[in-house]
């Protein structure tokens, strides 16, 4: 059974169709990334499967049954893109009051947040006001306070923003832990390296739609162009072949070839050989999601105005 699933999503504003039309589902303990360009409807999704307010027509199931916000919002943690920290109160007693108002009894809430300031090296903040942190610490407070409750489904709103290259790791390496342990995680961002590490399953949004759905591997392979990257122990003269193409001028001894339709890697291997060519080395090359992010959304105007649609 998927821990969640949206069937035919619908939000409409005045004058935008913010999510038009949008179904996906997520396994449990599956980390799934929510990838779009600035105004792709992300958020707006997010704010439905969130409960903060309903979609105009479709339908959210969380684990199985129909969502009902008042009931499954406690097994749900969200981190928000804006951040909503009291910036007068102590941190302590910050994370103490939102996990008691998630639920938590008071040595509940202490031990579980004992155990996280530990681990995210967050002792000596006890005392410290929000507005004293930095915005990556204040990033990672958000977290702790975003799983404490240890809620089923966590999403996340660009977690890494404003986190530098260690603590990204700390934070990467917790998410995978929390799936490990059976959570399942959305995550929601434009940065396409952090989605290339972490996620199992992609859904790509532009203009309220959905253009992209799969894991990161089956979309690589969707939109690979049979690229191979060949390292020589000295650059060969190449003749003609109809088997590959040059696609660059090659250094450090290596050229990358596109094999032509018709053609797979051993003709190419076959072709070098006959050619005289000493290989040490032969890969594949896969686009990166970026590339595929960019060449997916590229020149396309922001989201989808009812003017245009109507005109
Ligand atoms: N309250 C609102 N009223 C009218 N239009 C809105 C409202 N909220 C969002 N929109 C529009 O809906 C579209 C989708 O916005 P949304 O915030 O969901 O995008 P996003 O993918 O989260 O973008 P970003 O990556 O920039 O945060 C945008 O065109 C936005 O202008």
């Amino acid at each position: 059974m998927h821990l969640l699933e949206a069937r035919h999503l619908k939000k409409y504003y005045a004058t935008q169709k913010a999510v038009d039309d949008i179904s996906f589902a997520i396994e449990p303990g599956k980390i799934f990334g929510l990838l779009g360009p600035n105004g792709a409807g992300k958020t707006t999704l997010l704010r439905m499967i969130t409960g903060i307010f309903f979609p105009d027509e479709g339908q959210i199931l969380f684990e199985g049954k129909p969502f009902d916000p008042m009931k499954d919002i406690a097994r749900i943690g969200y981190m928000p893109e804006e951040r909503g920290l009291y910036k007068k109160m102590k941190i302590g007693e910050q994370a103490l009051y939102l996990a008691q108002l998630r639920g938590l009894s008071k040595t509940e809430a202490m031990a579980g947040i004992k155990e996280w300031f530990v681990k995210l090296e967050m002792e000596s903040w006890w005392n410290k006001k929000v507005e004293d942190l930095s915005k990556g610490m204040s990033q990672k407070l958000q977290f702790v306070t975003t799983v404490l409750h240890q809620p089923k489904l966590i999403i996340l709103d660009e977690p890494f923003s404003g986190l530098d290259p260690v603590n990204s790791n700390v934070i990467k390496e917790e998410i995978h832990e929390l799936a490990r342990k059976g959570a399942t995680i959305i995550f929601s961002t434009h940065r396409m390296e952090q989605v290339e590490e972490i996620c199992d399953q992609i859904v790509l949004v532009n203009k309220g739609k959905k253009i992209l759905d799969g894991t990161v591997k089956e979309v690589k392979q969707q939109y690979k162009q049979h690229l191979f990257r060949v390292g020589f122990e000295a650059m060969p003269a190449l003749e003609q072949t109809p088997v590959f193409t040059v696609a660059d001028t090659g250094r450090d001894h290596a050229l990358t070839l596109k094999i032509n339709e018709g053609y797979g890697p051993n003709a190419v291997l076959q072709t070098l050989i006959q050619q005289g060519a000493v290989i040490h080395s032969f890969n594949e090359v896969l686009p990166s999601l970026n590339d595929i992010f960019i060449q997916l959304v590229e020149g396309t105007p922001a989201t989808r105005q009812f003017s245009k649609v109507i005109s």
